[in-house]
């Protein structure tokens, strides 16, 4: 689909299969071709070989393209990304990073895919690339270990700390290709930011089902002026505070209590101590939701369902979300996803994700909170 959507956009055939000939062992053939998918014009890449099914480790493919006669910036984009690839089997699988073999990633179309993606990037030289929230799909897919839920266990762990969500269908829409590739190119994440749109290339995906698009968008242009973004001013909601005083949980049960309201849809839970009634010391269980009727509803239900309060009381509140984006950084080649926060395009604040703050850390040895602190520099950077 990204081989597509960059065709689409106007990058020659030739630069995608320059690149592709200069890895792979033997001929792979590509072709573009006009497509619609659900109702919408897009351009389908086919990437055809023979040995579609063979299996090669990290260290394979690795070697494969090293020894290429490929652009520097191509190389180091396509080893990042089959790093990553190698990462995410190793966690998902258990094994160590060098004994990972590659199954359907290491056949030949998909290396195809990782370089005709790096070559087309390179060849557009885009300053920033920002990409919106990854769809997953749904339902399951047929892998070499059996049937696997969507997203598929690489996918999760490749798109760590980065916004996904799952469906709007039920097909597998990102595979660990895709997800790789997303997480290694995109220097951003978040909704268009202000710009002047040039060109876009529809990349048709192989299914068309009906109610979805299946395609990617890449949209180029030139960055304007962000006090022009109107997404970037605070944002005002109504939420409401579901609140009960109480004095007989086992406290143990409290962080849990938590997590399942958090899980309902809260998009806060605390506690506060408090001392009741004769004398009892207790807690206040406040949990904030957005005043919508079903998003309340069902937090109210978990509510009554994790406690054994038998009543709450509720206030409406006036919510001020500042506007929030991701960049992704690396930190001693480990990713770390940065929450930015901006009020009238302004940087506010700088955030680490703490998950990915504690992996880099106990990955390196390094304490966690120079890792923290070196990652919120190289945001600041990025986005200075
Ligand atoms: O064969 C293996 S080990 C395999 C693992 C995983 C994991 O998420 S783990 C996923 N897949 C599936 O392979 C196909 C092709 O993916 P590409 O990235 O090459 O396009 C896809 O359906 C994955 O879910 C295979
Ligand atoms: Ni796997």
């Amino acid at each position: 689909m990204l081989l597509g959507a960059l065709v689409d956009a106007g990058v020659p055939l030739e630069v995608i299969r320059d690149a592709v000939d200069a890895v792979t062992p033997e001929p792979v053939e590509l072709r573009a071709e006009p497509a619609t998918r659900n109702g919408f014009a897009a351009t389908r890449c086919l990437v055809r070989v023979a040995d579609s099914a063979t299996e090669r480790s990290w260290a394979d493919v690795r070697r494969l393209v090293e020894d290429s006669s490929l652009d520097p910036a191509v190389l180091d984009v396509a080893l990042e990304v089959f790093g990553r690839i190698a990462e995410a089997e190793a966690a998902v699988h258990g094994v160590a990073v060098d004994d990972v073999h590659f199954h359907e990633v290491g056949a030949l179309d998909s290396i195809a895919d990782v370089v005709g993606v790096a070559a087309g990037f390179v060849h557009l030289g885009l300053d920033w690339l920002v990409c919106s929230p990854v769809a997953l799909g749904g339902g399951t897919v047929r892998i070499a270990h059996g049937a696997v839920g969507v997203p598929a266990p690489a996918v999760v762990e490749l798109l760590r700390g980065l916004p996904s969500y799952g469906g709007p269908v039920d097909l597998e829409l990102t595979t660990p290709t895709g997800a790789a590739l997303l997480a290694v190119l995109a220097d951003e994440f978040g909704p268009q930011p202000p710009m002047a749109v040039d060109t876009v290339g529809v990349g048709a995906g192989g299914r068309d089902p009906a109610g979805h698009a299946n395609v990617v968008r890449l949209v180029v242009g030139e960055a304007v002026d962000t006090d022009a973004n109107p997404a970037a001013e605070q944002r005002t909601e109504e939420a409401l505070v579901i609140e009960a005083n109480v004095d007989d949980l086992d406290p143990r049960l409290w962080p849990d209590v938590i997590a399942a309201l958090l899980d309902a849809g809260a998009s806060d839970a605390w506690l506060t101590p408090i001392l009741m009634k004769k004398g009892r010391p207790a807690h206040t269980l406040h949990v904030l939701v957005a005043a919508d009727a079903d998003a309340a509803d069902a937090v109210r239900r978990e509510v009554f369902r994790q406690t054994s309060t038998i009543g709450v009381r509720e206030q409406t509140f006036a919510k001020v979300a500042l506007d929030r984006e991701f960049v992704a950084v690396e930190v001693d080649g480990h990713r770390v996803a940065v929450k930015l926060a901006r009020l009238d395009g302004e940087l506010m604040n700088v955030q680490p994700e703490y998950a990915d703050v504690r992996a880099a850390a106990r990955a390196t040895g390094r304490p966690v909170k120079d890792v923290l602190a070196e990652a919120a520099a190289h945001a600041r950077e990025a986005t200075s």
